[in-house]
């Protein structure tokens, strides 16, 4: 562990929020761009939230299934510096963002059990950064951010020819013992760092940038 973990803070949707991921040292803010999530934004929000983010921490757009038209009304105002792709994209759709934007492009790759471990080797192959995921239950409104962990050991010391993320119901609570256990460089987390859906929590997101470092004795 230590403070050479990347830290991806998901949903933030007020300046305050940023403000503080700033200070904490955080390296990515992602922006949810899916009217489902309780922390979607409209594009008028975002471009207002990005424009005074501190410089110094990646702004990530997330969306789920969209179509370039809907990519390129973000990019258009929004200074985005990634894309990350959280729904159904194929390898192939990913390779096409990829080479139509310019910018490097993260996958969320959903993983419940042995099966889905292929997929990460294919978007790998495409992605610029690949995001494992827990994979949302059947039926779930959200393909992402629904507090839902998965068996960290069926990843545990795995690598990828390209950057990855771990992400799925990372809270300040397991953030240490999932580092510990996949080998993971970098984390994601939304819902483990908010008091109520889409509300980021100032001593929620302290504790777990802490436990991230190993700062505390988690
Ligand atoms: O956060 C959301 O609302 C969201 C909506 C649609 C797709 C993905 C979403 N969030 C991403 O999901 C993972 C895990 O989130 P959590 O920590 O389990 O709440 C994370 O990568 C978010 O970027």
């Amino acid at each position: 562990m230590g403070t050479d973990i990347r830290i991806k803070i998901c949903g933030l949707h007020t300046r305050a929020a940023i403000a503080q991921a700033a200070s904490l040292g955080v390296a990515y803010i992602g922006l949810v761009f899916f009217p489902k999530s309780p922390r979607h934004l409209d594009i008028e929000e975002a471009r207002a939230l990005a424009l005074d983010t501190p410089p110094g921490m990646a702004k990530v757009a997330l969306t789920v299934n969209a179509e370039d038209a809907a990519i390129e009304a973000i990019l258009n105002r929004v200074p985005i510096d990634m894309l990350q792709l959280h729904g159904a994209e194929t390898p192939g759709r990913v390779a096409e963002v990829r080479a139509r934007f310019g910018l490097p492009v993260m996958k969320a790759v959903g993983v419940a059990g042995a099966e889905d471990l292929p997929a990460l080797d294919a978007y790998a192959r495409v992605a610029d950064q690949i995001l494992v995921d827990a994979k949302p239950p059947k039926g779930a409104d959200l393909p992402g951010g629904n507090g839902l962990a998965f068996d960290w050991q069926l990843i545990a010391k795995r690598r990828w020819a390209v950057p990855w993320m771990l992400a799925g119901g990372l809270t300040p609570e397991n953030v240490a013992a999932a580092i510990r256990l996949t080998g993971a460089r970098q984390v994601d987390v939304s819902s483990g760092v908010e008091s109520a859906p889409g509300i980021k929590d100032a001593d929620k997101m302290a504790r777990f940038v802490a436990a991230a470092r190993g700062e505390t004795d988690a």
